[in-house]
């Protein structure tokens, strides 16, 4: 009965959606293009999911490599353009990613579909080509006690380790992402200047990363906050090569993601089932859920690419796995329809 009753359930959410998304998509052809332009609003959004990696770093129980591995294979199902697919880190620093080369070396690569991974050394970068990564990402942050803690290096060893990845990424033809860390508060450090995030960020993008993702690691941060933020970082690094990276530790990340869309942001980091959070950041709550994002994203008409359905499929299946209750307010909504 509960199944049925499920099955039920999830029909009406699938039609609610349906329609819903049909009259979006309607209203949208004739209007949304030049409405969203009025409202510096971008009819397109790249949607970097980062639960494989970002979400399951910080499961206190080690997930099977398989489920790993079906779970990334179900969000290129879905449609995500990229899937940060797990990071080569110290297995004594995060033992949840022990398992790196296998995840990588299980997927099946859709083409078209990136599936970078995080390198904190060049130890790690070596790591990964070996493990056929096509894709790196360096991660700074703009808090010195923030980068000792995760990294063990204060803000300006890490850039030089970072030059040198840079470097070696280079010499392969590897593109590399940049993320800054606690850009709108600091678990150890409190309030961070927005200056100190310019610095990292500007560093990064000198240094050739080809996209800096800025990281509310710990979501404190409000519209007001990401606002002024965004303002000081985008007069450094064009706005094109900036992302935005929202934990939703205190419910702003949709509020956050929305200022960020309106100030010219068109890259949106965010996990299945909001799944995550980051061991050295104790008390933050995972990413955004990406079912929320693309909910929020359909409504006003912006395109991601993303096919709903399969995408809860992918929350569902990875919360069955992890006996927990999704933190997506969408699949929560799914269960009370
Ligand atoms: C960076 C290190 C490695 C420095 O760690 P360390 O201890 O300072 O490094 P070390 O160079 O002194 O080496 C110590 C040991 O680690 C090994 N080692 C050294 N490098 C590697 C490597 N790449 N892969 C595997 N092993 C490595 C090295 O070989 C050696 O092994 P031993 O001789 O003791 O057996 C360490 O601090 C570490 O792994 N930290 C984990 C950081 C992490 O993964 N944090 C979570 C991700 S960041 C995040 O979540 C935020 C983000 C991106 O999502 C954005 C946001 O929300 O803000």
């Amino acid at each position: 009965m509960a199944a049925v009753m499920k099955l039920v359930n999830r029909s009406t959410f699938n039609s609610f959606m349906g329609q819903h998304c049909l009259a979006v998509t309607t209203a949208a052809k004739a209007s949304t293009a030049g409405i969203n332009a009025c409202r510096g609003l971008p009819e397109r959004v790249k949607i970097v999911e980062v639960g494989p990696r970002d979400g399951l770093q910080n499961e206190k129980t080690i997930v099977p490599t398989e489920t790993k591995i079906q779970l990334i294979d179900m969000l290129s199902e879905a449609g995500l353009p990229v899937i940060e697919a797990t990071s080569f880190v110290s297995p004594k620093w995060v033992p949840q990613m022990a398992d790196q080369m296998e995840v990588m070396k299980g997927i099946c690569r859709k083409p078209g579909v990136a599936y970078p991974v995080l390198t904190p050394n060049l130890k790690g970068f070596q790591a990964a080509m070996k493990a056929g990564a096509s894709e790196v990402a360096i991660f700074g942050a703009a808090s010195e006690l923030f980068s000792k803690k995760n990294i063990n290096c204060s803000v300006d060893e890490s850039l030089q380790r970072f030059d040198e990845v840079m470097k070696a990424a280079k010499d392969a033809g590897i593109p590399v992402r940049g993320y800054v860390s606690c850009v709108l508060g600091c678990p150890y450090e409190g309030k961070v200047a927005p200056e100190k995030v310019v610095h990292v960020a500007k560093r990064l993008y000198d240094m050739g990363c080809y996209e800096i993702s800025l990281g509310d690691t710990i979501g404190v941060g409000t519209p007001g906050a990401m606002s002024l933020m965004l303002e000081a970082v985008t007069k450094e690094v064009p706005v094109n090569a900036l992302a935005v990276h929202c934990h939703d530790t205190y419910g702003q990340a949709l509020a956050n993601i929305l200022v960020a869309l309106q100030m010219g942001i068109r890259v949106v980091d965010s996990s299945v089932a909001g799944l995550g959070g980051c061991p050295y950041a104790q008390g933050a709550s995972g990413n955004v859920a990406t079912e929320d994002v693309v909910y929020m994203l359909q409504g006003l008409g912006i395109h991601t690419g993303v096919d709903m359905s399969k995408l809860m499929d992918a929350g569902a299946f990875i919360c069955r796995t992890l006996n927990r209750k999704s933190s997506s307010k969408v699949a929560q909504a799914t269960c009370k329809l």
